[in-house]
C-alpha cells in the first residue's frame, strides 16, 4: 500500500463542504484544529472550487492546504452552470447527484471507508450522514452559522415556537436565549415570502432527523452566545468550537499558517494605501462573494461615501452574471469623483484589511465569517443585511453583542444616502462610537482566551477528538452532550 494511502487509513476524518468560500474555510480550520491533535483530515467539496482555485491562482490546482488533502466531486451540473440564479434546481440536482458521487470518492480514495473515524459536514450538504451511513461511520455537523440560527431553525422547523405566516407576516418572535425578534430579524427562509421553496424543506428534513448527527460543533464561542447555546442544551445541544479565523486574528503564533482556500484573487495594493492613512479613519466596505447589491443600492452608499468626505475602502466584486440593470456596478461617476479619497478593489485580503490600524468600521452585508474575523479585530460594524442569516446576524450585532448599527431600510425596501451617512458619523465619533469601541474590543479579548489552551472552544476540540478516536467514551452512538 502506498504510504498517503496508509496515512488515509489511521485516525483520519473526512470534512464535506459546500462550494462557498465562506463553507469551506471554516471547515478547512477546524480541519487545522483537529490536526493539531493529531487527526489526519481530507476535505471534499465540488468541482467548482478546483476550477476557481485554479482561476485565481493561475497554477496548477493546489490538492493540499497546510496539510489538508483536498479532494473533489461532480455535483451533477457543468461548471458553468449559474447556481445563484437557479438555486433550487441546484440544490436539488447538487441533493440527488451527491451522494452518488461522493460516495465512489470515498471508495476509490480509502480502501476501508469503516476506518474513517468520522465524516464531519455542514448545514447545507445534510445528505453526507447518509452516505455516512453507508459506510457505518458515525456524522459530525459544522454548524457555519451563528449558534441562534441554529436554535431559531431548529424550534421552526420543529414546529416548537410560532413563526410569522401568510395570515400573521408580523408577529413578534419570541424564544429561549435570544431577544424578541422583529420579521426583518429573522433568517429570511422562515418567512412566509421566501422565494427559495426547496431550503425549508432542506431544512425542516435536516431538523427532524438531527439523531444522524452524533456531534453538532459550532463556528462561534460560549461567551459570545452563551444564553442560546444553554438554551439549546436540552433539545439538541450544540458545541462551540470557534471562532475559526485566521490564526493572526487571534493572537496566535504568527508562525502558525492558515487553512484558506481562495477562490478569487485578492487585489494586495489596498494594504499599501490603507499603510498611508491615519489610524482609525479608513471605512471598509464589502458584501461578501455571493450578494448583488442592486444599482439603487450601489449608488446610495456611493453617495453616502463621497459625501461623509472620509477614506474609504470598497470591494466592489464584479457579479459573476451581469445583468443589463446594473446590479453590482459602480456609478459612472463615483471613481472619477472619490478618487482622492478612497480606493475600490474587486476582491481584498480581507482579514489584514480587518486586522490593520487604519480601519476605522466595516459595512457589511453580515456573512459569519465576516463578522467573526470583525469581532476578532476588535471594531464596529455597519450593518447591512441581504438574505439568509444575515438580518439575524444584523440583529445579535446590534442588540446582543452591541458592537454595531443598522443600516433600516425604507418601507420601498430601499436605503436612502442620508441614513448610511448618518450611520457612518455614529459608529466614528461620539458617545456611541467610543461604546461600541469598547465593546468591540472586549469580545476581541474573550475570543483570543477561548482559543487558547483550555479555553472553552479549545476544550470542545479536545472532547470531540477524545470521542471520535474513543479515547474516553466507546462509539455506541450515544446522544452527545452538553458543554
Ligand atoms: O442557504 C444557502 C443556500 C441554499 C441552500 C438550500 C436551498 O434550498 C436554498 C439555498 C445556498 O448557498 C448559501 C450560501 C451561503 O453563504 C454564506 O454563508 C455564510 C455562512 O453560512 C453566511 O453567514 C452568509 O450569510 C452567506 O452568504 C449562505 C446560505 O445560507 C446559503
Ligand atoms: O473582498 C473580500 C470579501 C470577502 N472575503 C472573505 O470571504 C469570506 C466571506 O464569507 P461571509 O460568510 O462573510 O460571506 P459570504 O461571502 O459567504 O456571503 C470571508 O472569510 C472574507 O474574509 C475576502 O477575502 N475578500
Amino acid at each position: 500500500m502506498a504510504q498517503a494511502e496508509e496515512k488515509r487509513e489511521e485516525n483520519h476524518v473526512l470534512l464535506v463542504a459546500f462550494s462557498s468560500q465562506g463553507h469551506i474555510n471554516p471547515m478547512l480550520r477546524l480541519g487545522k484544529r483537529l490536526a493539531a491533535r493529531g487527526i489526519h483530515v481530507s476535505l471534499a467539496t465540488t468541482e467548482i472550487v478546483r476550477h476557481r482555485m485554479l482561476k485565481s491562482s493561475g497554477a496548477g490546482p493546489a490538492d493540499h492546504v497546510t496539510g489538508i488533502e483536498l479532494l473533489f466531486f461532480s455535483d451533477g451540473l457543468s461548471l458553468d452552470y449559474d447556481w445563484k440564479t437557479n438555486l433550487d434546481v441546484y440544490m436539488d440536482i447538487l441533493g440527488k447527484q451527491g451522494p452518488s458521487n461522493l460516495s465512489a470518492l470515498i471508495k476509490e480514495h480509502y480502501t476501508s471507508p469503516k476506518k474513517l473515524l468520522c465524516l464531519v459536514t455542514n448545514p447545507f450538504v445534510p445528505w453526507v450522514s447518509d452516505v455516512a451511513a453507508e459506510y457505518n461511520i458515525p456524522c459530525a455537523m459544522l454548524w457555519i452559522q451563528p449558534c441562534a440560527l441554529y436554535a431559531i431553525y431548529y424550534r421552526c422547523f420543529n414546529k416548537l415556537s410560532a413563526f410569522p405566516t401568510l395570515t400573521d407576516p408580523d408577529m413578534i418572535v419570541e424564544l429561549p436565549g435570544l431577544p424578541s425578534m422583529e420579521k426583518e430579524d429573522l433568517p429570511s427562509f422562515v418567512l412566509p415570502n421566501n422565494p427559495f421553496g426547496s431550503f425549508p424543506k432542506l431544512f425542516s428534513e435536516l431538523f427532524q432527523v438531527m439523531e444522524k448527527f452524533k456531534w453538532v460543533l459550532g463556528n462561534s464561542f460560549y461567551e459570545l452566545e452563551k444564553h442560546v447555546i444553554d438554551s439549546m442544551c436540552e433539545l439538541y445541544p450544540i458545541r462551540p468550537t470557534g471562532p475559526l479565523v485566521p490564526p493572526t486574528l487571534l493572537g496566535q503564533d504568527q508562525e502558525l499558517e492558515d487553512a484558506s482556500v481562495d477562490m478569487w484573487k485578492s487585489d494586495e495594493t489596498c494594504i499599501e494605501w490603507l499603510t498611508q492613512q491615519p489610524p482609525s479613519s479608513v471605512i471598509y466596505v464589502s458584501f461578501g462573494s455571493i450578494v448583488v447589491l442592486p444599482a439603487k443600492q450601489m449608488e446610495a452608499i456611493a453617495t453616502a461615501l463621497k459625501n461623509v468626505k472620509r477614506p474609504f475602502l470598497w470591494v466592489v466584486k464584479p457579479p459573476e452574471f451581469p445583468t443589463p440593470d446594473g446590479a453590482g456596478q459602480l456609478p459612472s461617476w463615483f471613481l472619477e469623483e472619490t478618487k482622492d479619497q478612497g480606493q475600490v478593489v474587486r476582491w481584498s485580503p480581507q482579514t489584514r484589511v480587518l486586522s490593520h490600524p487604519a480601519v476605522a468600521c466595516f459595512i457589511t452585508h453580515c456573512g459569519w465569517n465576516s463578522m467573526l474575523e470583525t469581532i476578532c479585530s476588535g471594531i464596529p460594524l455597519i450593518a447591512y443585511p441581504q438574505w439568509t442569516d444575515q438580518p439575524t446576524n444584523a440583529k445579535l450585532i446590534v442588540d446582543v453583542f452591541k458592537i454595531g448599527v443598522r443600516i433600516k431600510k425604507e418601507g420601498d425596501g430601499n436605503i436612502s444616502s442620508e441614513v448610511i451617512e448618518k450611520c457612518i458619523e455614529e459608529v466614528m465619533v461620539g458617545p456611541v462610537a467610543e461604546q461600541l469601541r469598547k465593546n468591540a474590543m472586549a469580545l476581541k479579548a474573550e475570543a483570543q482566551k477561548v482559543v487558547a489552551a483550555g479555553g472553552s472552544s479549545d476544550e470542545n476540540i479536545r472532547l470531540f477528538v477524545e470521542e471520535i478516536t474513543g479515547d474516553s467514551c466507546k462509539k455506541d452512538g450515544s446522544r452527545n452532550v452538553g458543554i
